[in-house]
This record gives structure tokens, C-alpha cells and sequence, in this order.
């Protein structure tokens, strides 16, 4: 059977950039726009020329060489001529090859929003699309509202589908604006649209504010739609647009539309879709969500003893695609509610090989789900577990010994009576039979004490140099006069690799150093390549 083919169309450079705290610079539209060209999709919508400087200077050239690059905006105002409004103007000189129309379906948003009369509306359809088309470039109509507007007023919001097809638009765009619309409404009213407009020139703009997005854009799809409108990780106006790389995937990979359809993106390009969704994020500055489908670091990954065995015997008994086919992977971990699948797939990770029915196996997972129960969290700490691991395993070296460490915080007033906070640590170390001693100053206590710990460590100073703390977090474990506190710091250093540490204490200023004596031994123990060489033998 000839698959038919499904076209991506990706608006995060517009939509997207309606999301609340989103706001890109021209060098991070230039940026995205040729991370999806490169991936594959078939369109780039690059934003609204005219509506504001950057995105009027980002259409002055064509920034995809292979997807189609659409300007978007409103159709012709009511009561001027197409070559008197200024906004169509401005689509119409950028430097597009399509351009995408937003236009009211809804007769409620003609009446209210607009102030205009039906037909003037369906004029400004009309003489947008001719316009376009006369100025060379392909021409699309996303309606506006189409499911409210349908519901409200099934033959207005047709007339206006129509409208837009019979103008010449390649693509009828049916959005769901407010993103209320249910999956199987979808479904119904793209078959009645399909009586004026043929489903291979519809396409599905879908918001997520009921979360059902993807399912929503699904829906439209195996009802007839062959344009599907989306965004990097769902980025968009309210609550998001539907999520390509939780979409693409799935179309790609389920037999249920992969029998039937087929993108422009191949099987080489998605596997780096993982790599896609967060180099976005880098480009956002946030950090990735780890329980994205697909992409998120969790998604292929388990804490659960009995998932991990059997998952060790045959990877398809819990996963529903390989981790590989979207360049993700596969993550047994260790904590509390694992077995000795978890442990021995993490060690092996690790470089140490250790035996199914080796004792010190059985001594490890009763300390780690001690240890646990008592605030640590060693999923959360991939560093501290194999300190731990090795330590009982093999032997690390004791690289230094902290004889003490002592902290103190000081509100003082300057002659102005003015209040200052100092933060000072003191910290005493043993290395090869000599004692010395950091004072180090910090914005507070912890980073005093990190700054003196690290200050002074002899002949391994210069190992340190590069170790870089990149995050710290604070969990108070319980509530009251007792609270357990749990720290867990993330490290990197100049090879880029980074790492993750954790200290339980009823005393943060103690939890937060134990977690950075094992972030700086981590470090001296990598620095050393000891993978192997401290394996259990
Ligand atoms: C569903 C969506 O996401 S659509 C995309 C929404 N995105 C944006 O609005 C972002 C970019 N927009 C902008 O920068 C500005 O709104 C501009 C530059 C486009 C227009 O700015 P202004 O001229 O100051 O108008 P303003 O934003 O106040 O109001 C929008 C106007 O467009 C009109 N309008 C809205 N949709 C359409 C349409 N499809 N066709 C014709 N006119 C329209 C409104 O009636 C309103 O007209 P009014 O000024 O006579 O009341
Ligand atoms: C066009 C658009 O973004 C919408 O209707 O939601």
C-alpha cells in the first residue's frame, strides 16, 4: 500500500515565541530555524514580519535551505484594498516562500473581535490568499477558532474553509485557538470539513490547554488532515502547541500510522531527535524536562528491580521503541525499589564487573536501600553511589583526610549601620602525613566552605583546577525542629562531564560538604581513569 504522506509544519519561531518569559533574539531564530531545516521538517514558520523589528529583519533573507520558510500574519483588513494595507505588505515582501494567514471562521470573532460583517471577512480570505499568490508564493489559511466556530456556526465556519480553498490556499489550516476541543470532535468535524475542502490540502493546528495536543493533532490526522502544525517541545502561547518530538516519533514509529503514512524526516534524522529537543533547551537556558515522552531523560529509564531483570533479559518487555531509534538510552537505576539487575547494569556502567552471587553484591543493596531510607537518593547521584560501590568493592584510594571543618556566619554594620552578612569556613586536611589549613570567604557558608576545601589540597590542587560546581539543591526531608536535609550538587569540569553528589544530615552545612567531598574525590578518582582498576575481582 502507497503510504501517504503527512507534512510537518513547525511554528515555534511564532507561536513559540507567544509563550510567556520566550523571547528570541534574531541570532536564536537563525539558530533554531536551521536546527529543524537540517532535521527535516517541511516548513519553518520564522514569525510575523512587520509586528516587530527582529522578525521584520529575519524575513529581509531566507533562513532555511531546504524547508519552506512562511511569514505569518492577518488576512486584509475590512474597508481597505489589498495594496493599502500595510501588514499584508509586509508578508508579501519578506522574504518567504509561503505565506501562512491567520483569518476569523468563527462568526462570534468576526462580529466582536473584528467589527466587521461576515462577508468582509470572507473577502479579506479571498484577497489575501489571491495576493499572495499573485506576489509568487505558496499560500495557507490557518483558521482561527475553526472547532468553536464550527460548533457555534457549522455553515460560517465551512464558508470559510471554502473560502480560503477556492482562493487557492495549498493548505486550510483547522486550529483549535483555545485549545478546548476533544479528540473525537476533532475527529467528526474534519470528516464534514472534508465535503468542502479535500483532506490532502487540511491541515491541524492544535493547542495543548486539555493536554491532549498530540492526541488532538492524531485525531485530525487519521481523520483526513496532511498538514500537521506543531513546535519543539510543545513551546507555545497558554499551555503549549502540539509537541513534535513527542508527534513526529510516534508517527514514525507506531505501526498504527507508520503502515499508513510517512514523513519527510528519515530514520537517521530521528535519532537525533533527542539531541534536537535539548539543544533547544540549551538555547531556551532551561533546563530539559525529564519526563518527556521520547526525549526525556526518564523515558526510557526505571528504578524497579523487577523491570530492570527484565529488561536485562530483553529490552522490548518494558520499553514501547528502542531508546536508540530516538537517540535516547536506556538507564537501570539504583535506589530502594531496585534488585541486583539495577545494581549490576549500573556498576557495569560504572567499569566495574560484579557477579550475580557475590556477597559484597547482597552487602551494597542492603547499605544503598539503608542509606536511602535514612534521605539518600542515588538515583539522583550517579557519582555518590559509585564512591560507594567502590568503596566496597574495590578499594579508592584515600586521596586526603578532612581532620575538621568549621563554618561561621556574621552579621556585622558598617560606621553607616548598615548590615552586612560575611560568610567564613575554615577547613583542616590531612594529605601525606601533612596538615593544612583553607580559610576561604563566601556569599555564604557553603560556598565558603567549598572555596576552602578546594583551596589547598597539595599535590592535587592542580586536578581541581577545572572542577566546577553547576547546581546545588536543597531538600529538607521531614518537617520540625529535626529536619533531615538533603543536598545534591551537580559538578562538571573542563572535559565537559558532569557529575552528581548527595549528603543527608540533620545539618545542611554538613550534608552540602559531604556532598562536595564527594564531588571533589569523584573528580581526583576520574582524573585517575580507575574504571576497571578497582573492579571486584
Ligand atoms: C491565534 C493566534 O495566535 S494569531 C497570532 C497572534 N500573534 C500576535 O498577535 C503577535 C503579533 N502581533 C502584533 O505585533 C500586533 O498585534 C500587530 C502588529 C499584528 C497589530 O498591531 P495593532 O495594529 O496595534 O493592532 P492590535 O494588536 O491592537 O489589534 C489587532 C488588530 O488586528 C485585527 N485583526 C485580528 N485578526 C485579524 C484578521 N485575521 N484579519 C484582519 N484583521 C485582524 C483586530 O481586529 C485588531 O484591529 P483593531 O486595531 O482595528 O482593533
Ligand atoms: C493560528 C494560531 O496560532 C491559532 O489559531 O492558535
Amino acid at each position: 500500500m502507497k503510504k501517504e504522506r503527512i507534512y510537518l509544519y513547525d511554528t515555534t519561531l511564532r507561536d513559540g515565541q507567544q509563550t510567556p518569559g520566550i523571547d528570541f533574539s534574531i541570532e536564536d531564530k537563525k539558530t533554531i530555524a536551521a536546527m529543524l531545516d537540517e532535521f527535516g521538517v517541511d516548513y519553518v514558520e520564522g514569525g510575523y514580519p512587520g509586528a516587530n523589528p527582529t522578525d521584520t529583519a529575519f524575513f529581509k533573507r531566507r533562513q532555511t535551505a531546504r524547508a519552506k520558510f512562511v511569514a505569518f500574519g492577518m488576512t486584509k483588513r475590512a474597508g481597505v484594498s489589498a495594496s493599502n494595507d500595510p501588514g499584508l505588505s509586509a508578508l508579501l515582501q519578506s522574504a518567504s516562500d509561503a505565506v501562512c494567514f491567520v483569518a476569523k471562521s468563527w462568526d462570534y470573532h468576526v462580529r466582536v473581535a473584528l467589527g466587521c460583517t461576515n462577508e468582509e471577512n470572507l473577502e479579506g480570505i479571498t484577497t489575501s490568499v489571491t495576493a499572495a499568490r499573485m506576489a509568487g508564493k505558496e499560500a495557507m489559511v490557518d483558521c482561527e477558532h475553526f472547532f468553536d466556530g464550527y460548533k457555534a456556526n457549522p455553515e460560517y465556519a465551512l464558508a470559510c474553509a471554502a473560502a480560503a480553498y477556492e482562493a487557492g490556499a495549498r493548505w486550510v489550516v483547522l486550529c483549535d485557538t483555545n485549545g478546548g476541543t476533544q479528540a473525537g470532535e476533532v475527529a467528526e468535524i474534519v470528516h464534514a470539513v472534508r465535503n468542502v475542502v479535500p483532506g490532502e490540502r487540511l491541515g491541524i493546528h492544535a493547542h495543548n490547554d486539555t493536554g491532549q495536543a498530540v492526541a488532538v493533532s492524531l485525531a485530525a490526522i487519521d481523520a483526513g488532515v496532511r498538514q500537521v502544525q506543531g513546535t519543539l517541545n510543545g513551546l507555545g502561547e497558554r499551555c503549549g502547541n502540539a509537541d513534535l518530538i513527542a508527534l513526529i516519533p510516534t508517527l514514525m514509529l507506531k505501526p498504527y500510522w507508520a503502515d499508513r503514512f510517512e514523513t519527510g524526516i528519515g530514520s537517521h534524522a530521528l535519532a537525533g531527535i533527542t539531541r534536537l529537543s535539548h539543544t533547544f533547551d540549551d538555547v531556551l537556558n532551561r533546563a530539559p524536562n525529564e519526563q518527556a515522552p521520547y526525549a526525556g531523560a526518564s523515558a526510557f529509564a526505571t528504578k524497579a528491580g523487577i523491570h530492570a531483570s527484565a529488561l536485562l533479559k530483553d529490552p522490548a518487555t518494558y520499553e514501547h521503541v528502542p531508546p536508540e531509534a530516538v537517540g535516547n538510552r536506556r538507564r537501570l537505576m539504583v535506589s530502594d525499589q531496585g534488585g541486583k539487575s539495577n545494581f549490576i547494569a549500573e556498576l557495569e556502567r560504572c567499569g566495574v564487573k560484579v557477579a550475580k552471587d557475590d556477597p559484597r553484591l547482597d552487602t551494597l543493596i542492603a547499605l544503598v536501600k539503608e542509606r536511602e531510607a535514612a534521605g539518600y537518593a542515588y538515583e539522583s547521584a550517579d557519582a555518590s553511589f559509585e564512591l560507594l560501590a567502590r568503596g566496597l568493592l574495590g578499594a579508592i584510594p584515600l586521596f586526603f583526610n578532612v581532620l575538621s571543618f568549621r563554618c561561621l556566619v556574621e552579621r556585622r554594620y558598617d560606621s553607616n549601620g548598615l548590615i552586612k552578612t560575611v560568610s567564613e569556613a575554615i577547613v583542616k586536611v590531612e594529605i601525606d602525613g601533612e596538615m593544612r589549613m583553607s580559610v576561604a570567604e563566601g556569599h555564604g557558608p557553603v560556598n565558603a566552605l567549598d572555596i576552602a576545601l578546594r583551596k589547598d589540597l597539595g599535590r592535587y590542587q592542580s586536578e581541581i583546577e577545572d572542577l566546577e560546581l553547576v547546581d546545588f539543591k536543597v531538600r529538607i526531608l521531614n518537617g520540625g525542629t529535626e529536619a533531615i536535609t538533603r543536598v545534591l550538587i551537580e559538578s562538571q569540569d573542563g572535559t565537559g562531564a558532569r557529575w552528581r553528589t548527595v549528603g543527608v544530615s540533620d545539618n545542611i552545612i554538613d550534608a552540602s560538604f559531604q556532598a562536595l567531598m564527594d564531588s571533589v574525590v569523584y573528580k581526583l578518582m576520574k582524573n585517575r581513569e580507575m574504571a576497571g582498576l578497582v573492579a571486584a575481582e
